[in-house]
């Protein structure tokens, strides 16, 4: 499975947020993209998994259109409703797959229930399903948005700065988990990060973005720091 987008861009008025980006992300791969604040990153996500509609350009799976659950988003915050248990919240990520009746009732398929708990696994949190969300530390709020973003059963994994409001030591162990899941489940991966050194050891590819610009794209092991800082220090516009 191959994510591909041609020639995207991106403007709000004149102000253009993504410029003429075009790349191909493989499977099994995690991609960090990184740049500084308003080099375009949020934007790019959002466009990825349609929650915005590029001026310019394309996005395909495999060369078709992607459905809404072929990609899912972890947020900056996790998003996750703070009243409800570990394992609903995850079982919100197989909302739409269900019948109506059942989400009413918060009825789930035990299959589905099965499948939830499986995630939690995935992610570390064995023993959680039963625990409110809002009882949860910060890295552990962010493991459950990956796991219901699993639950989607999606073909790319995106996340948008996932990590921003963590320690470093709690933002490694989930970029830790996010770069398992992805290879254990041969997903697309993208993540957006702020502190590009916390990507050494996870990113697969790195991506790099300076005002709209897609002044990076190349794997891993070619990638060192300086190379990234360079992303960092061109000139803005
Ligand atoms: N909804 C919007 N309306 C108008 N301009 C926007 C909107 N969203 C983003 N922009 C502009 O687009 C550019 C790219 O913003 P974006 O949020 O994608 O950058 P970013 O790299 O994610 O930044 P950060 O790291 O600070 O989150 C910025 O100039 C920003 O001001």
């Amino acid at each position: 499975m191959a994510l591909t987008v041609q020639h995207l861009t991106k403007r709000y008025d004149d102000d253009v947020a993504v410029s003429d980006v075009s790349i191909t992300l493989q499977d099994g791969e995690l991609t960090v993209l990184v740049g500084r604040s308003g080099a375009g990153k949020t934007t790019l996500v959002r466009c990825l998994n349609g929650l915005e509609q590029p001026d310019e350009g394309t996005v395909s799976l495999d060369g078709y259109e992607p459905s809404v659950t072929d990609i899912a988003l972890v947020f900056q915050s996790g998003a996750l409703l703070d009243s409800k248990s570990v394992l609903d919240n995850v079982l919100d990520g197989s909302l739409g797959r269900e019948p109506t009746w059942r989400e009413l009732l918060g009825w789930h398929d035990p299959a589905e229930k099965r499948a939830a708990i499986e995630r939690l696994h995935a992610v570390g949190l064995d023993g959680y399903a039963d625990r409110p969300v809002r009882t949860l530390s910060g890295g552990q709020r962010q493991r459950v948005g990956i796991a219901r973003a699993l639950q989607q059963e999606p073909a790319v994994l995106l996340a948008d700065e996932p990590v921003a409001s963590l320690d470093p030591a709690t933002a490694g162990s989930v970029l830790d988990r996010l770069a398992a899941v992805v290879h254990d489940q041969d997903l697309v991966g993208v993540v957006s990060l702020h502190q590009p050194e916390l990507a050494r050891g996870v990113a697969d590819r790195y991506l790099g973005l300076a005002d709209g610009e897609l002044v990076l794209d190349a794997p891993a092991e070619d990638v060192d720091a300086d190379r990234i800082a360079e992303v960092y220090d061109r000139d803005i516009r």
